[in-house]
Protein backbone atom coordinates (compact mmCIF):
# COMPACT_ATOMS: atom_id res chain seq x y z
CA UNK A 1 0.00 0.00 0.00
CA UNK A 2 1.24 3.61 -0.54
CA UNK A 3 2.22 5.74 1.95
CA UNK A 4 -0.11 8.51 2.72
CA UNK A 5 2.39 10.86 1.86
CA UNK A 6 3.12 9.48 -1.43
CA UNK A 7 -0.60 9.49 -2.48
CA UNK A 8 -0.50 12.79 -1.11
CA UNK A 9 2.27 13.87 -3.20
CA UNK A 10 1.04 12.22 -6.32
CA UNK A 11 -2.02 14.23 -5.75
CA UNK A 12 -0.87 17.32 -5.49
CA UNK A 13 -0.02 17.70 -8.78
CA UNK A 14 -3.67 17.89 -10.18
CA UNK A 15 -4.08 20.71 -6.97
CA UNK A 16 -3.01 23.89 -8.28
CA UNK A 17 -6.21 26.04 -9.28
CA UNK A 18 -8.39 25.45 -6.76
CA UNK A 19 -11.28 28.37 -6.76
CA UNK A 20 -12.94 28.93 -3.59
CA UNK A 21 -15.60 31.45 -4.53
CA UNK A 22 -17.91 28.35 -6.14
CA UNK A 23 -17.84 26.59 -3.37
CA UNK A 24 -18.03 29.21 -0.50
CA UNK A 25 -21.26 26.86 0.68
CA UNK A 26 -19.99 23.64 0.87
CA UNK A 27 -19.35 22.27 4.35
CA UNK A 28 -15.45 23.27 5.37
CA UNK A 29 -14.67 19.32 4.72
CA UNK A 30 -16.55 19.02 1.11
CA UNK A 31 -14.81 22.07 -0.40
CA UNK A 32 -11.88 21.14 -2.32
CA UNK A 33 -8.67 20.59 -0.03
CA UNK A 34 -6.02 23.29 -1.21
CA UNK A 35 -2.23 22.98 -1.22
CA UNK A 36 -1.81 24.66 2.09
CA UNK A 37 -4.79 22.52 3.72
CA UNK A 38 -3.59 19.16 5.07
CA UNK A 39 -6.04 15.59 5.63
CA UNK A 40 -5.50 16.17 9.19
CA UNK A 41 -7.69 19.79 8.64
CA UNK A 42 -9.67 17.42 6.45
CA UNK A 43 -10.34 15.32 9.55
CA UNK A 44 -11.08 18.40 11.94
CA UNK A 45 -13.84 19.75 9.53
CA UNK A 46 -15.18 16.34 8.77
CA UNK A 47 -15.35 15.28 12.61
CA UNK A 48 -17.35 18.66 13.06
CA UNK A 49 -19.59 17.84 9.84
CA UNK A 50 -20.10 14.48 11.81
CA UNK A 51 -20.71 16.27 14.93
CA UNK A 52 -23.32 18.20 13.34
CA UNK A 53 -25.18 15.18 12.24
CA UNK A 54 -25.04 12.59 14.68
CA UNK A 55 -24.84 15.18 17.97
CA UNK A 56 -24.34 12.32 20.33
CA UNK A 57 -21.61 12.44 22.80
CA UNK A 58 -20.18 8.62 21.98
CA UNK A 59 -20.04 10.19 18.34
CA UNK A 60 -18.07 13.36 19.71
CA UNK A 61 -15.52 11.50 21.80
CA UNK A 62 -15.22 8.48 18.59
CA UNK A 63 -14.86 11.52 16.13
CA UNK A 64 -11.73 13.30 18.64
CA UNK A 65 -9.97 9.87 18.58
CA UNK A 66 -9.91 9.44 14.84
CA UNK A 67 -8.55 13.39 14.99
CA UNK A 68 -5.79 12.36 17.19
CA UNK A 69 -4.57 9.63 14.84
CA UNK A 70 -3.71 11.49 12.05
CA UNK A 71 -4.06 10.37 8.38
CA UNK A 72 -5.25 6.62 9.66
CA UNK A 73 -7.71 8.18 11.67
CA UNK A 74 -9.01 10.44 8.62
CA UNK A 75 -9.78 7.46 6.75
CA UNK A 76 -11.54 5.38 10.06
CA UNK A 77 -13.36 8.69 10.54
CA UNK A 78 -14.98 7.90 7.18
CA UNK A 79 -15.77 4.49 7.33
CA UNK A 80 -16.99 5.07 11.05
CA UNK A 81 -19.46 7.55 9.60
CA UNK A 82 -20.21 5.37 6.27
CA UNK A 83 -21.14 2.68 8.82
CA UNK A 84 -23.05 4.30 11.11
CA UNK A 85 -25.40 6.10 8.25
CA UNK A 86 -26.25 2.56 7.03
CA UNK A 87 -26.97 1.36 10.88
CA UNK A 88 -28.79 4.61 11.68
CA UNK A 89 -31.72 5.65 9.85
CA UNK A 90 -30.92 8.22 7.21
CA UNK A 91 -29.83 11.48 9.18
CA UNK A 92 -30.43 13.88 5.87
CA UNK A 93 -33.67 13.45 4.67
CA UNK A 94 -35.29 11.41 6.85
CA UNK A 95 -36.75 8.98 4.25
CA UNK A 96 -37.53 5.66 5.23
CA UNK A 97 -36.23 3.10 2.99
CA UNK A 98 -38.94 1.69 0.56
CA UNK A 99 -36.74 -0.10 -2.02
CA UNK A 100 -38.88 -3.21 -2.76
CA UNK A 101 -36.36 -5.85 -0.81
CA UNK A 102 -36.63 -7.48 -3.86
CA UNK A 103 -34.57 -5.39 -6.15
CA UNK A 104 -31.33 -5.36 -3.78
CA UNK A 105 -31.80 -8.45 -1.53
CA UNK A 106 -29.60 -7.47 1.74
CA UNK A 107 -28.38 -4.19 0.14
CA UNK A 108 -28.72 -1.95 3.12
CA UNK A 109 -26.52 0.72 2.00
CA UNK A 110 -28.55 0.67 -1.58
CA UNK A 111 -31.41 1.36 0.23
CA UNK A 112 -30.99 3.96 2.49
CA UNK A 113 -29.97 5.94 -0.34
CA UNK A 114 -32.78 4.65 -2.92
CA UNK A 115 -35.21 7.77 -3.46
CA UNK A 116 -38.57 7.43 -2.87
CA UNK A 117 -39.38 7.20 -6.63
CA UNK A 118 -39.57 3.76 -7.89
CA UNK A 119 -36.38 3.30 -9.50
CA UNK A 120 -37.09 6.71 -11.67
CA UNK A 121 -34.02 9.29 -12.02
CA UNK A 122 -36.96 11.63 -12.36
CA UNK A 123 -38.02 13.17 -9.18
CA UNK A 124 -42.01 13.58 -8.96
CA UNK A 125 -41.90 15.11 -5.55
CA UNK A 126 -43.64 19.17 -6.01
CA UNK A 127 -41.02 20.36 -4.42
CA UNK A 128 -37.89 19.37 -6.59
CA UNK A 129 -39.06 22.60 -8.90
CA UNK A 130 -38.07 24.76 -6.09
CA UNK A 131 -35.00 22.95 -5.83
CA UNK A 132 -34.33 23.35 -9.20
CA UNK A 133 -34.85 26.99 -9.47
CA UNK A 134 -32.57 27.60 -6.59
CA UNK A 135 -29.71 25.52 -7.28
CA UNK A 136 -29.92 24.66 -11.26
CA UNK A 137 -31.45 27.68 -12.44
CA UNK A 138 -28.23 28.01 -14.82
CA UNK A 139 -29.21 24.66 -16.30
CA UNK A 140 -29.84 24.42 -19.85
CA UNK A 141 -33.74 22.74 -20.95
CA UNK A 142 -31.68 20.73 -23.71
CA UNK A 143 -28.49 19.23 -24.06
CA UNK A 144 -26.40 18.02 -26.91
CA UNK A 145 -25.02 15.01 -26.32
CA UNK A 146 -21.77 13.90 -28.92
CA UNK A 147 -21.34 10.15 -28.81
CA UNK A 148 -17.27 9.68 -28.96
CA UNK A 149 -17.66 6.14 -28.57
CA UNK A 150 -17.02 4.61 -31.91
CA UNK A 151 -13.71 7.29 -32.39
CA UNK A 152 -12.53 8.17 -29.03
CA UNK A 153 -13.72 4.41 -27.51
CA UNK A 154 -12.45 2.17 -30.12
CA UNK A 155 -9.54 4.15 -30.90
CA UNK A 156 -8.31 2.11 -27.76
CA UNK A 157 -9.18 -1.05 -27.64
CA UNK A 158 -6.30 -3.86 -28.06
CA UNK A 159 -8.28 -6.08 -30.12
CA UNK A 160 -9.25 -4.25 -33.89
CA UNK A 161 -13.06 -3.86 -34.18
CA UNK A 162 -14.20 -5.73 -37.33
CA UNK A 163 -15.89 -3.02 -39.82
CA UNK A 164 -18.97 -4.11 -40.17
CA UNK A 165 -19.29 -4.39 -35.85
CA UNK A 166 -18.18 -0.60 -36.11
CA UNK A 167 -21.29 0.50 -38.65
CA UNK A 168 -23.76 -1.55 -36.55
CA UNK A 169 -22.66 0.34 -33.31
CA UNK A 170 -23.36 3.42 -34.89
CA UNK A 171 -26.60 2.61 -36.38
CA UNK A 172 -27.55 1.37 -33.05
CA UNK A 173 -26.59 4.31 -31.40
CA UNK A 174 -28.55 6.31 -34.08
CA UNK A 175 -31.73 4.75 -33.31
CA UNK A 176 -30.96 5.83 -29.88
CA UNK A 177 -31.93 9.61 -30.95
CA UNK A 178 -27.70 10.61 -30.68
CA UNK A 179 -27.66 13.41 -33.00
CA UNK A 180 -23.56 13.54 -33.10
CA UNK A 181 -22.02 10.56 -33.61
CA UNK A 182 -18.27 10.32 -33.70
CA UNK A 183 -17.03 7.98 -36.28
CA UNK A 184 -14.33 7.27 -36.75
CA UNK A 185 -10.31 9.12 -37.40
CA UNK A 186 -8.49 9.61 -40.46
CA UNK A 187 -5.53 9.77 -38.87
CA UNK A 188 -2.24 7.80 -39.64
CA UNK A 189 -3.00 3.79 -39.73
CA UNK A 190 0.18 3.12 -38.54
CA UNK A 191 -0.47 5.47 -35.45
CA UNK A 192 -3.73 4.25 -34.39
CA UNK A 193 -4.34 1.19 -36.48
CA UNK A 194 -7.58 0.57 -34.46
CA UNK A 195 -9.32 3.09 -37.15
CA UNK A 196 -7.22 1.98 -40.05
CA UNK A 197 -10.64 1.09 -41.62
CA UNK A 198 -11.86 5.21 -41.48
CA UNK A 199 -12.95 5.58 -44.98
CA UNK A 200 -15.13 1.78 -45.16
CA UNK A 201 -16.62 3.34 -42.00
CA UNK A 202 -17.31 6.74 -43.21
CA UNK A 203 -18.32 5.03 -46.63
CA UNK A 204 -20.63 2.78 -45.00
CA UNK A 205 -22.70 5.07 -43.27
CA UNK A 206 -23.62 7.71 -45.79
CA UNK A 207 -27.04 6.49 -46.05
CA UNK A 208 -27.92 6.43 -42.84
CA UNK A 209 -30.23 9.23 -41.27
CA UNK A 210 -30.72 11.24 -38.53
CA UNK A 211 -27.65 12.20 -37.29
CA UNK A 212 -24.42 14.15 -37.84
CA UNK A 213 -20.92 11.96 -38.19
CA UNK A 214 -18.02 14.58 -37.67
CA UNK A 215 -14.64 12.72 -38.04
CA UNK A 216 -10.78 13.46 -36.61
CA UNK A 217 -8.51 15.20 -39.32
CA UNK A 218 -4.84 15.96 -37.78
CA UNK A 219 -3.66 17.30 -40.84
CA UNK A 220 -4.55 18.12 -44.32
CA UNK A 221 -3.67 14.59 -45.67
CA UNK A 222 -6.12 13.79 -42.91
CA UNK A 223 -8.71 16.01 -44.12
CA UNK A 224 -8.46 15.18 -48.03
CA UNK A 225 -9.17 11.60 -47.18
CA UNK A 226 -11.62 12.71 -44.77
CA UNK A 227 -13.90 14.74 -47.55
CA UNK A 228 -13.13 12.19 -50.05
CA UNK A 229 -15.26 9.39 -48.08
CA UNK A 230 -18.28 11.71 -47.53
CA UNK A 231 -17.07 13.70 -44.75
CA UNK A 232 -19.56 16.72 -43.88
CA UNK A 233 -17.86 17.47 -40.42
CA UNK A 234 -14.05 17.05 -39.06
CA UNK A 235 -12.61 17.52 -36.10
CA UNK A 236 -9.48 18.91 -35.32
CA UNK A 237 -7.13 18.06 -31.96
CA UNK A 238 -4.56 20.78 -30.55
CA UNK A 239 -3.79 19.65 -26.78
CA UNK A 240 -2.93 22.15 -24.46
CA UNK A 241 0.00 20.60 -22.66
CA UNK A 242 3.46 20.87 -24.78
CA UNK A 243 4.49 16.92 -23.93
CA UNK A 244 0.72 16.00 -25.00
CA UNK A 245 0.87 17.73 -28.07
CA UNK A 246 4.00 16.20 -29.15
CA UNK A 247 3.43 12.49 -27.63
CA UNK A 248 -0.35 12.19 -29.52
CA UNK A 249 0.30 14.12 -32.90
CA UNK A 250 4.42 14.35 -33.17
CA UNK A 251 4.69 18.07 -33.20
CA UNK A 252 4.15 20.99 -31.19
CA UNK A 253 1.36 23.20 -30.16
CA UNK A 254 2.81 26.05 -31.91
CA UNK A 255 3.04 23.89 -35.13
CA UNK A 256 0.10 22.16 -35.03
CA UNK A 257 -2.01 25.45 -35.02
CA UNK A 258 -0.50 26.02 -38.03
CA UNK A 259 -1.23 22.70 -39.55
CA UNK A 260 -4.54 23.33 -38.16
CA UNK A 261 -4.38 27.37 -39.73
CA UNK A 262 -4.38 24.78 -43.05
CA UNK A 263 -6.83 22.49 -42.44
CA UNK A 264 -9.20 25.50 -41.78
CA UNK A 265 -8.42 27.67 -45.05
CA UNK A 266 -8.87 24.34 -46.63
CA UNK A 267 -12.33 23.08 -44.84
CA UNK A 268 -13.31 26.83 -45.55
CA UNK A 269 -12.63 27.31 -49.07
CA UNK A 270 -14.14 23.78 -50.07
CA UNK A 271 -17.46 24.58 -50.81
CA UNK A 272 -17.05 21.67 -52.29
CA UNK A 273 -20.20 20.37 -52.54
CA UNK A 274 -19.45 16.61 -50.35
CA UNK A 275 -22.46 14.19 -52.11
CA UNK A 276 -24.97 16.67 -52.37
CA UNK A 277 -24.25 18.78 -49.07
CA UNK A 278 -21.87 21.80 -48.71
CA UNK A 279 -19.01 20.64 -46.54
CA UNK A 280 -20.62 22.59 -43.27
CA UNK A 281 -18.54 22.33 -39.79
CA UNK A 282 -15.09 22.18 -38.43
CA UNK A 283 -14.62 21.73 -35.22
CA UNK A 284 -13.50 20.98 -31.78
CA UNK A 285 -10.83 19.36 -29.12
CA UNK A 286 -8.03 20.83 -26.86
CA UNK A 287 -6.96 17.87 -25.04
CA UNK A 288 -5.05 17.64 -21.19
CA UNK A 289 -7.46 20.82 -19.88
CA UNK A 290 -6.67 20.26 -16.47
CA UNK A 291 -3.97 17.58 -16.21
CA UNK A 292 -1.28 16.41 -18.76
CA UNK A 293 0.47 12.81 -17.86
CA UNK A 294 3.49 14.24 -18.66
CA UNK A 295 3.46 17.58 -17.20
CA UNK A 296 1.14 17.23 -14.40
CA UNK A 297 -1.40 20.43 -13.53
CA UNK A 298 -2.09 22.50 -17.07
CA UNK A 299 -2.75 26.20 -16.61
CA UNK A 300 -6.22 27.77 -17.60
CA UNK A 301 -4.15 29.96 -19.39
CA UNK A 302 -2.82 27.49 -21.36
CA UNK A 303 -6.35 26.65 -22.15
CA UNK A 304 -7.58 29.95 -23.03
CA UNK A 305 -4.67 30.16 -25.35
CA UNK A 306 -5.22 27.21 -27.75
CA UNK A 307 -9.23 28.02 -27.11
CA UNK A 308 -8.90 31.71 -28.66
CA UNK A 309 -6.13 30.22 -31.30
CA UNK A 310 -8.90 27.77 -32.35
CA UNK A 311 -11.70 30.02 -32.28
CA UNK A 312 -10.10 32.57 -34.38
CA UNK A 313 -9.55 30.16 -36.96
CA UNK A 314 -13.09 28.71 -37.11
CA UNK A 315 -13.84 26.30 -34.69
CA UNK A 316 -18.00 26.54 -34.61
CA UNK A 317 -17.33 24.23 -31.59
CA UNK A 318 -14.78 23.93 -28.95
CA UNK A 319 -14.69 20.82 -26.91
CA UNK A 320 -12.51 21.20 -23.61
CA UNK A 321 -10.86 17.30 -23.23
CA UNK A 322 -9.97 15.99 -19.83
CA UNK A 323 -8.43 13.74 -21.23
CA UNK A 324 -7.04 11.65 -18.38
CA UNK A 325 -9.76 12.65 -16.21
CA UNK A 326 -7.93 14.71 -13.26
CA UNK A 327 -10.43 17.20 -12.50
CA UNK A 328 -12.21 17.78 -10.34
CA UNK A 329 -15.26 20.84 -10.03
CA UNK A 330 -12.06 22.92 -8.14
CA UNK A 331 -9.89 22.37 -11.07
CA UNK A 332 -12.94 22.30 -13.65
CA UNK A 333 -14.06 26.04 -12.83
CA UNK A 334 -11.31 27.50 -12.74
CA UNK A 335 -10.44 26.57 -16.72
CA UNK A 336 -13.79 27.33 -17.57
CA UNK A 337 -14.15 30.57 -16.29
CA UNK A 338 -10.60 31.58 -18.05
CA UNK A 339 -12.00 29.85 -21.38
CA UNK A 340 -15.72 31.65 -20.88
CA UNK A 341 -13.62 34.52 -21.46
CA UNK A 342 -12.76 34.16 -24.71
CA UNK A 343 -15.24 31.57 -26.41
CA UNK A 344 -18.87 31.85 -25.95
CA UNK A 345 -20.79 29.19 -23.79
CA UNK A 346 -23.00 28.19 -26.93
CA UNK A 347 -19.64 27.08 -28.73
CA UNK A 348 -18.29 25.13 -25.71
CA UNK A 349 -18.82 21.33 -24.79
CA UNK A 350 -16.86 19.38 -22.76
CA UNK A 351 -15.12 16.08 -22.76
CA UNK A 352 -14.88 14.22 -19.45
CA UNK A 353 -12.75 10.59 -19.00
CA UNK A 354 -13.31 9.50 -15.64
CA UNK A 355 -10.54 7.57 -14.61
CA UNK A 356 -10.87 9.38 -10.97
CA UNK A 357 -14.89 8.65 -11.11
CA UNK A 358 -15.58 12.91 -11.41
CA UNK A 359 -16.79 12.97 -14.78
CA UNK A 360 -20.55 13.21 -13.79
CA UNK A 361 -19.45 16.31 -11.03
CA UNK A 362 -17.17 17.77 -13.66
CA UNK A 363 -20.07 17.49 -16.08
CA UNK A 364 -23.33 19.05 -13.80
CA UNK A 365 -21.27 21.72 -12.64
CA UNK A 366 -19.87 22.69 -16.35
CA UNK A 367 -24.00 22.95 -17.13
CA UNK A 368 -24.16 24.92 -13.99
CA UNK A 369 -21.34 27.58 -14.61
CA UNK A 370 -22.37 31.26 -15.89
CA UNK A 371 -20.34 33.95 -16.47
CA UNK A 372 -22.55 36.70 -14.66
CA UNK A 373 -19.81 39.67 -15.62
CA UNK A 374 -21.54 38.65 -19.23
CA UNK A 375 -24.91 37.84 -18.09
CA UNK A 376 -24.73 34.22 -19.47
CA UNK A 377 -27.65 32.55 -17.86
CA UNK A 378 -26.72 29.47 -19.02
CA UNK A 379 -24.21 26.92 -18.53
CA UNK A 380 -22.30 24.43 -21.23
CA UNK A 381 -24.83 22.93 -23.54
CA UNK A 382 -23.14 19.84 -25.13
CA UNK A 383 -21.39 16.96 -23.31
CA UNK A 384 -19.18 14.11 -24.92
CA UNK A 385 -19.65 10.96 -23.75
CA UNK A 386 -19.12 7.54 -24.74
CA UNK A 387 -21.70 4.39 -24.81
CA UNK A 388 -20.83 2.19 -21.95
CA UNK A 389 -17.70 4.16 -20.77
CA UNK A 390 -15.76 2.88 -23.88
CA UNK A 391 -12.34 4.80 -24.79
CA UNK A 392 -8.90 6.44 -23.81
CA UNK A 393 -6.61 7.93 -25.73
CA UNK A 394 -3.10 5.68 -26.51
CA UNK A 395 -0.96 8.49 -25.93
CA UNK A 396 -2.13 9.12 -22.88
CA UNK A 397 -1.36 6.29 -20.50
CA UNK A 398 -3.40 6.31 -17.22
CA UNK A 399 -6.58 7.70 -19.27
CA UNK A 400 -9.53 5.29 -18.81
CA UNK A 401 -12.67 5.23 -20.43
CA UNK A 402 -14.88 8.23 -21.10
CA UNK A 403 -18.00 9.11 -19.20
CA UNK A 404 -20.70 6.32 -20.29
CA UNK A 405 -23.61 7.58 -22.28
CA UNK A 406 -26.09 5.68 -20.55
CA UNK A 407 -24.92 7.44 -16.99
CA UNK A 408 -24.92 11.30 -18.20
CA UNK A 409 -28.57 10.31 -20.45
CA UNK A 410 -29.41 8.81 -16.52
CA UNK A 411 -28.10 12.22 -14.48
CA UNK A 412 -29.98 14.53 -17.10
CA UNK A 413 -33.37 12.68 -17.70
CA UNK A 414 -33.22 12.95 -13.41
CA UNK A 415 -32.55 16.62 -13.91
CA UNK A 416 -35.67 17.27 -16.27
CA UNK A 417 -32.74 17.92 -19.09
CA UNK A 418 -34.26 17.07 -22.34
CA UNK A 419 -31.46 15.38 -24.59
CA UNK A 420 -33.96 13.16 -27.01
CA UNK A 421 -32.01 10.09 -26.45
CA UNK A 422 -33.37 6.95 -25.44
CA UNK A 423 -31.65 5.31 -22.46
CA UNK A 424 -32.48 1.96 -22.89
CA UNK A 425 -31.88 1.89 -27.03
CA UNK A 426 -28.34 3.65 -25.69
CA UNK A 427 -28.02 0.33 -22.74
CA UNK A 428 -29.10 -1.92 -26.22
CA UNK A 429 -25.86 -0.77 -27.69
CA UNK A 430 -23.41 -0.54 -24.81
CA UNK A 431 -24.27 -3.94 -24.53
CA UNK A 432 -24.09 -5.09 -28.36
CA UNK A 433 -20.45 -3.95 -28.30
CA UNK A 434 -19.46 -5.13 -24.88
CA UNK A 435 -20.41 -8.07 -25.83
CA UNK A 436 -17.89 -8.04 -29.21
CA UNK A 437 -15.19 -6.82 -26.83
CA UNK A 438 -16.02 -9.86 -24.26
CA UNK A 439 -16.65 -7.93 -21.09
CA UNK A 440 -19.42 -6.26 -19.40
CA UNK A 441 -20.84 -2.73 -19.31
CA UNK A 442 -18.82 0.56 -18.55
CA UNK A 443 -21.81 2.20 -17.39
CA UNK A 444 -23.10 2.17 -13.76
CA UNK A 445 -26.69 2.64 -14.74
CA UNK A 446 -26.43 -0.58 -17.41
CA UNK A 447 -25.13 -2.05 -14.51
CA UNK A 448 -27.76 -1.06 -11.90
CA UNK A 449 -30.71 -1.83 -14.80
CA UNK A 450 -29.37 -5.39 -15.61
CA UNK A 451 -29.95 -6.10 -11.73
CA UNK A 452 -33.50 -5.18 -11.83
CA UNK A 453 -36.38 -7.38 -11.95
CA UNK A 454 -38.02 -6.14 -15.95
CA UNK A 455 -41.32 -5.86 -13.99
CA UNK A 456 -39.79 -3.32 -11.34
CA UNK A 457 -38.40 -0.62 -13.51
CA UNK A 458 -40.43 2.53 -14.36
CA UNK A 459 -37.48 4.26 -16.22
C1 LIG B 1 -0.54 13.46 -36.87
C2 LIG B 1 0.26 12.29 -37.35
C3 LIG B 1 -0.24 11.78 -38.67
C4 LIG B 1 1.69 12.74 -37.50
O1 LIG B 1 2.55 11.61 -37.66
P1 LIG B 1 3.99 11.79 -38.24
O2 LIG B 1 4.63 10.43 -38.21
O3 LIG B 1 4.70 12.90 -37.56
O4 LIG B 1 3.60 12.26 -39.73
P2 LIG B 1 4.32 12.35 -41.07
O5 LIG B 1 3.75 13.50 -41.79
O6 LIG B 1 5.83 12.27 -40.90
O7 LIG B 1 3.82 11.01 -41.82
C5 LIG B 1 4.20 9.72 -41.39
C6 LIG B 1 3.38 8.70 -42.15
O8 LIG B 1 2.01 8.83 -41.80
C7 LIG B 1 1.23 9.13 -42.98
N1 LIG B 1 0.20 10.07 -42.60
C8 LIG B 1 0.32 11.33 -42.16
N2 LIG B 1 -0.87 11.85 -41.93
C9 LIG B 1 -1.78 10.91 -42.21
C10 LIG B 1 -3.19 10.86 -42.13
N3 LIG B 1 -3.90 11.90 -41.72
N4 LIG B 1 -3.80 9.74 -42.48
C11 LIG B 1 -3.12 8.66 -42.88
N5 LIG B 1 -1.78 8.65 -42.97
C12 LIG B 1 -1.12 9.76 -42.62
C13 LIG B 1 2.22 9.71 -43.94
O9 LIG B 1 1.76 9.58 -45.25
C14 LIG B 1 3.43 8.89 -43.66
O10 LIG B 1 3.27 7.61 -44.24
P3 LIG B 1 4.53 6.80 -44.78
O11 LIG B 1 5.15 7.67 -45.83
O12 LIG B 1 5.44 6.59 -43.61
O13 LIG B 1 3.93 5.53 -45.31
C15 LIG B 1 0.24 11.13 -36.30
O14 LIG B 1 0.88 11.59 -35.16
C16 LIG B 1 -1.14 10.71 -35.97
O15 LIG B 1 -1.84 10.13 -36.79
N6 LIG B 1 -1.57 10.94 -34.71
C17 LIG B 1 -2.94 10.66 -34.30
C18 LIG B 1 -2.96 10.27 -32.87
C19 LIG B 1 -4.37 10.05 -32.45
O16 LIG B 1 -5.28 9.79 -33.21
N7 LIG B 1 -4.58 10.12 -31.13
C20 LIG B 1 -5.87 9.91 -30.54
C21 LIG B 1 -6.82 11.06 -30.77
S1 LIG B 1 -6.61 12.44 -29.66
C22 LIG B 1 -7.54 12.03 -28.34
O17 LIG B 1 -7.97 10.93 -28.22
C23 LIG B 1 -7.91 13.07 -27.35
C24 LIG B 1 -9.33 13.57 -27.55
C25 LIG B 1 -9.48 14.21 -28.90
O18 LIG B 1 -10.23 12.48 -27.49
C26 LIG B 1 -9.70 14.60 -26.48
C27 LIG B 1 -9.62 14.07 -25.07
O19 LIG B 1 -9.83 12.87 -24.82
O20 LIG B 1 -9.39 14.90 -24.20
Amino acid sequence: MLAAKAIDGKLSRWRSFVPIKYFASLPAFERPISAHEDLTSGANALMGSFSDTFCGRNDAMEAENFKNQGVNGFNSLVKYRNDENIRRPSPWNGQKAVASSYCFPNRVHDMLYMPLRNFSSQSSATSFSDVKTKFLGSIPKFVKIVEVGPRDGLQNEKAIVPTAVKVDLIKMLVSSGLSVIEATSFVSPKWVPQLADAKDVLEAIQCVQGAKFPVLTPNLKGFAAAVAAGAKEVAIFAAASESFSRSNINCSIKDSLYRYREVAHAARNSSIPVRGDLFTNFLRYISCVVGCPVEGAVSPSQVVYVAKALLDMGCTEISLGDTIGVGTPGTIVPMLEAVLEVVPVEKLAVHFHDTYGQALSNILISLQIFWSCKNYMMGIRTVDSAVSGLGGCPYAKGASGNVATEDVVYMLNGLGVKTNVDLEKVILAGDFICKHLGRSPGSKVAKALSRIPENASKL
